[in-house]
């Protein structure tokens, strides 16, 4: 089609705000799905999305709307909204020259409509405001739209009102997509420049490329190379999704699709390189993209030592579909051989995990999340460690530098003070605060990426009774006084368990810490003491008291089968512990270690 005709567009919103709730819409209006056939968010397709009702990965599809007897194709991109997919956001809006903000007229602007907004300015996008759930009784749709000007500066005086879930007003927004978001500038008889914009890994289809031609047309069959990586493919099959996959002999310039050709590997595919045809003229390479950032590191060790090669290849598996997981493997001297994982934040650490229960039947233990620490070595080299047990000894560095992200809160202003508090207790720095109307307020924070971790999110929502939505993005590595807080059980050091702690916070979060160990470590036949230090000083300690009773002393009479049941029972249990010594630590201990001051 010609570029004309054509509109390219992203949905941005805060999670829940009604993204995929407006793509089955337009799907349905534009005739691209029978209602008949419509599951209620067709786009999120991986089981686990649906459950979670959150879209993980971006999706691309390409529908077709008539306005004033013309037909256009419009490609819709769907994004997730949670910050840690912020990435993801941010790669479909570079194929995009205009993005649908999509606000939920009840609870209006919030952290991840700000973020994402932000990011469609900065990539010069065309934004048509939209505000949904018009049919809720406590919309208010005009108080919205002057949050949105205060808070984005947008103009939003002829905002759309729509209702996704009854498609009141959608097609009207189709209207205004042609209407106000530019048609594609490329040149479909130029030389060939694509973007690659996502890639995915299909059980059937092998690696699908999906790509965005900016310049000249890629025809069925051409060979291409990718200019990033230099790696030359066949174009065996190119089409466009409608939602479903649906075969095309070509696709010019202002279109986006897909092709697949004989890739074996996601690695193989660089997200953001630029494709041209091989061995013709070489255009300039398209911008790209920054790599994924890992925010959050984990361990993952099998519950049993014999699991290793099972987890080594589910990981691998993994990565075909989520090219942002990274994994090494590590060794622990509590917990044998594992993997340690890189992370875009922590849902996406839950996802993968449960992924690799999941999808592969294994039983894990999981250490709890970590930030990056840079250390600066005596003699001045630098060196990044992504555990606390990586730690070298105190006389051997000089300084721990940590993450700091800038926090922006959205809340209602009776919550000012909660935040206030919760920043306080989690080594938070002032920035600034705005209104963005008479009853909301954004507070800027610059705060240790550690501390987010730790429990910030889940104070911030319950100090703020779920109101309060924040953002963040990593800004630099400050030097501060940190130390290493040691776990000890039985006596034996377990460095699965310590972490790494501003010093004013060792004793508080050390004796909470080992206070939730007490509680999760199971009573055995001896006494177990539990002991919290920094460097040689113990700093607090719980003791678990020894188990008196046989627990089968209760099946009288020789009842074996009882007996034997009840041995069962017990045996299950221990599926998800690890013994350290002689004493067998639970999966949940391991978690622990995080989790709120006492
Ligand atoms: N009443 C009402 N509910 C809506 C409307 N649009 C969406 N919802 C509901 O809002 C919830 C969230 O909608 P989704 O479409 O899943 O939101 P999303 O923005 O795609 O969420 P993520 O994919 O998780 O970012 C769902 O329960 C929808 O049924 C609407 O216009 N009115």
């Amino acid at each position: 089609m010609e570029p004309r005709f054509i509109r390219n567009f992203s949905i941005i919103a805060h999670i829940d705000h009604g993204k995929s709730t407006l793509a089955d819409r337009i799907l349905e209006v534009t005739g691209s799905v029978l209602k008949r056939d419509m599951k209620a968010q067709l786009l999120d397709d991986m089981e686990l999305e649906r459950e979670r009702g959150i879209t993980i990965k971006a999706r691309a599809v390409t529908v077709f709307h008539e306005k004033d007897g013309q037909r256009y194709q419009i490609n819709l991109i769907d994004t997730p909204g949670h910050v840690d997919f912020n990435y993801e956001v941010e790669k479909s809006l570079q194929a995009c020259e205009g993005a649908v903000l999509l606000v939920d007229a009840s609870q209006g602007v919030e952290a991840q409509t700000v973020a994402n907004s932000y990011l469609a300015i900065e990539a010069n996008l065309e934004i048509v405001t939209v505000l949904n759930k018009i049919d809720l009784p406590h919309a208010r749709p005009d108080e919205i739209a002057e949050e949105i000007e205060n808070s984005l500066g947008i103009d939003a005086s002829d905002a759309l009102a729509i209702s996704a879930k009854t498609g009141v007003g959608v097609p009207a927004v189709l209207d205004r997509i042609i209407e106000r978001i530019p048609a594609p500038s490329g040149d479909p008889k130029g030389l060939l420049r694509a973007l690659i914009f996502d890639a995915v890994y299909d059980e059937y289809r092998g690696i699908i490329v999906y790509l965005r031609i900016v310049d000249g047309t890629l025809e069925e069959g051409e060979t291409i190379e990718m200019l990033g990586t230099g790696k030359v493919f066949e174009a065996i099959e190119l089409g466009q999704f409608s939602p479903k996959m649906k075969r095309t002999k070509k696709l010019a310039a202002g279109e986006v699709g897909y092709f697949i050709s004989n890739i074996k590997m996601l690695g193989d595919v660089r997200v953001g390189d630029t494709i041209t045809h091989h061995k013709r003229e070489k255009p300039k390479m398209l911008p790209g993209y920054r790599p994924a950032q890992h925010m959050v590191y984990a361990d993952f060790y099998p519950t049993n030592n014999g699991d290793f090669e099972q987890l080594r290849e589910a990981l691998e598996t993994l990565v075909l579909s989520d090219s942002s997981l990274d994994f090494q493997p590590v060794t622990s001297d509590a917990l044998g051989f594992g993997f340690r994982c890189g992370f875009l934040g922590l849902l996406h650490m839950e996802i993968v995990q449960q992924r690799l229960e999941r999808e592969h039947d294994l039983d894990l233990i999981q250490t709890a999340p970590t930030v990056t620490y840079k250390i600066i070595m005596v003699g001045g080299e630098e060196r990044e460690i992504h555990s606390p047990g990586q730690l070298p000894n105190p006389d051997k560095f000089e300084e721990i530098l940590e993450p700091i992200a800038r926090v922006t809160i959205m809340v209602p202003v009776e919550y000012i003070g909660a935040v206030m508090q919760i920043a306080a207790e989690h080594r938070a720095q002032y920035i600034r605060q705005d209104h963005v109307s008479t009853t909301r307020v954004q507070l800027e924070y610059d705060i240790p990426m550690a501390e987010l971790i730790y429990d910030f999110y889940d104070k911030l929502k319950s100090g703020t009774r779920g109101f309060g939505t924040m953002n963040y993005e990593l800004r630099e590595f400050r030097a501060d006084d940190l130390v290493k807080l040691r776990v000890l059980v039985n006596g034996t050091d377990v460095d699965a368990l310590s972490s790494i702690v501003h010093s004013t916070q060792a004793d508080t979060r050390g004796r909470g810490a080992i206070k939730r160990l007490r509680k999760e470590i199971p009573r055995h036949m001896f006494e177990i003491p539990i002991q919290a230090a920094v460097g040689g000083k113990i700093i607090a300690r719980e003791t678990i008291r020894a188990l008196r009773k046989d627990v089968t002393a209760k099946c009288y009479g020789g009842d074996i089968t009882r007996k034997r049941k009840l041995l069962e029972k017990q045996k299950k249990g221990k599926r998800r512990m690890r013994a350290v010594g002689n004493v067998d630590i639970p999966q949940k201990a391991f978690l622990a270690v995080l989790g709120g001051d006492e």
